[in-house]
């Protein structure tokens, strides 16, 4: 958490919010602005959270170049990862004075591609959106604030307090900042993505790709089936009731609403062994072996209301590993998969083919097919990508698997010594390149890294025992922990990911292949999956 910068502290400011307040600051705005908001309502985007919407109008004459950096981030969809832009600081407004608390909403926007300018710089009323200059930090002021002067870029106007006023009644740590200052930080942040206004199922094509509306219109009509809802209102559901007679295996294979209501497919194996896999997203929600050990990890920010992709489990990047020109990782993760095949296996097959939605961001073709399977106790999975279309396209992927561990500071992952990685933490599109010397992976700090030309297996020690990942044809894998930019859960999980980082260029009518096997057990996996078909970990699949 970043302190508020630049703060410059004068008696006086009352926080109070009434009638007359908002029309000071109507005026305030229309003297700065030289004409009423009203009646030229100019631009807005909306940040979606799992509270509601909060819509900033977008003062553009104002702060002209940071109105339009925020405008194009929200043209392009970014902003979907809980982690790149959430609100993570809560302060009330006080009761008299200055504060302690300090009357603001703060968040960070780190998909922007670059610091924001001072531009702005008016006196910070209640409503203002404003850049904590320096940085990619912002709050929303929920008092006037003339304490701090002009020293706040100005950029944006909430006027609906429904939203703020729920994040602001949520929970919150104390932490004091090296100042002394104490902080009031949240204790689950909260995500949000960012659309243009009116944008409501991330929006209609944005600018850059107005050439593709006519490809668009001129292909047959598919149903836009990456619908990320808003709010947390009624999700929609296919019918699963229909989906379970037509896929449905006795006691092996079934679909029924699973959390949040969204459709899910429940494996069962002989042994015991069960998986759950959302359409929305293909994603993996759980994996638990027939002693009962669930190995995969949902963080508690996540929501199944399709706001935005299911935090946790083992979520696709596709068609983007990011960051990039797209909403980083890719939009698979946000998309309903269809329901395509199913046996009694117990396995299961989704697909997610390219519709308006995709186009809308990746003018490609594309069939994306995914077949999740529970033998024994090891679950299995294959992701087959098919250029579908006349023309090659380049892609990048990954299983963003989360993996529960009993202490993020005592998990390993072993089988990456001597390999060449990418350090993305400091700057995920400019990493810096290392060698990896130790023989045991940690994660004592912020880790995201890329490890090129990683062995077919690898193994976690969760701290309950090994879970082993034996993979054919995804190249690379990614560690990842966020470290305390999840102060509420990072101690919880870690990211082992199996990636193809590098992009793969499909020809028309090509397809690649990538498959993995995890297997759990609570003692040591000194050799598994050593090419025996008897041991059922092995990769098992039968074209
Ligand atoms: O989108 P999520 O699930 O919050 O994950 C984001 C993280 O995903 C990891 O795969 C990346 O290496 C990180 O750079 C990124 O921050």
């Amino acid at each position: 958490a970043s302190e508020l910068r630049g703060v410059r502290r004068r008696a006086g400011d009352v926080s109070g919010n009434n009638g007359g307040r908002r029309l000071a600051v109507a005026r305030h705005l229309h003297a700065h602005l030289g004409q009423p908001r009203l009646t030229d309502p100019g631009r807005a985007v909306t940040m979606y959270t799992q509270f509601g919407e909060i819509r900033v109008q977008l003062l553009e004459k104002l702060a002209p170049r940071i109105t339009s950096m925020v405008w194009e981030l929200a043209a392009h969809r970014n902003c979907t990862t809980s982690h790149s832009c959430a609100f993570y600081r809560n302060e009330a407004r006080p009761l008299s004075g200055e504060g302690p608390p300090y009357a603001l909403l703060q968040g960070r926007m780190y998909d922007l591609p670059q610091d924001p300018p001072f531009e702005g710089n008016i006196e910070v009323r209640r409503g203002h959106v404003c850049f904590i200059p320096g940085g990619k930090d912002f709050f929303i002021a929920l008092g006037d604030h003339p304490e701090w002067g002009n020293s706040h870029p100005v950029w944006g106007l909430v006027d609906d307090w429904q939203t703020p006023d729920i994040i602001v009644s949520q929970q919150y740590t104390n932490w004091s900042h090296n100042g002394g200052t104490v902080l009031r930080i949240l204790k689950i942040e909260v995500p949000w993505t960012l659309a243009v206004e009116g944008d409501r199922t991330f929006g209609p094509l944005r600018s850059a790709v107005a050439p593709l509306r006519a490809a668009v219109a001129a292909r047959p009509a598919r149903a836009a089936r990456c619908a990320v809802r808003a709010t947390a209102q009624a999700v929609e559901t296919a019918d699963v009731k229909s989906l379970n007679s037509q896929f449905g295996k006795a006691d092996a294979v079934e679909v029924k609403e699973g959390r949040g209501g969204l459709p899910t497919v429940f494996l069962k194996s002989d042994n015991g062994a069960t998986a759950e896999i959302t359409l929305f997203g293909g994603c993996v929600t759980s994996w638990k072996t027939a002693a009962g050990q669930e190995v995969l990890y949902i963080r508690p920010d996540a929501v199944f209301d399709k706001s935005k992709p299911i935090s946790g489990g083992m979520p696709h990047c596709f068609p983007q590993f990011g960051p990039g020109n797209i909403q980083l990782h890719g939009f698979a993760r946000n998309c309903d998969w269809e329901l395509a095949g199913a046996s009694d296996g117990p396995t299961v097959t989704l697909v997610l083919t390219d519709n308006e939605y995709t186009w809308g961001m990746w003018p490609n073709s594309f069939k994306a097919e995914y077949t999740v399977s529970l033998v024994g106790d090891a679950l299995t999975t294959r992701l087959v990508v098919t250029n579908t279309g006349d023309a090659p396209f380049a892609f990048n992927a990954s299983l963003h698997s989360y993996f529960g561990v009993a202490d993020v500071e005592t998990a390993t992952v072993r089988g990456l010594q001597g390999l060449e990685y990418l350090d993305r933490v400091a700057d995920a599109a400019h990493p810096s390149v290392h060698k990896e010397l130790r023989e045991l992976a940690t994660f004592r700090g912020p880790v995201d890294a890329v490890y090129r030309g990683a062995p077919a297996k690898v193994v976690l020690d969760n701290g309950a025992g090994d879970v082993g990942m034996a993979s054919d044809n995804w190249p690379d894998v990614v560690l990842w922990t966020p470290w305390t930019a999840m102060e509420a859960c990072y101690k919880e999980f870690v990211c082992v990911e199996n990636a193809q980082y590098a992009p793969v260029t499909l020809e028309a009518g090509a397809a690649w292949t990538s498959a993995t096997s995890f297997i759990f057990s609570s003692d040591p996996l000194i050799d598994f999956c050593n090419g025996n078909p008897d041991q059922p970990e092995c990769l098992v699949y039968d074209d």
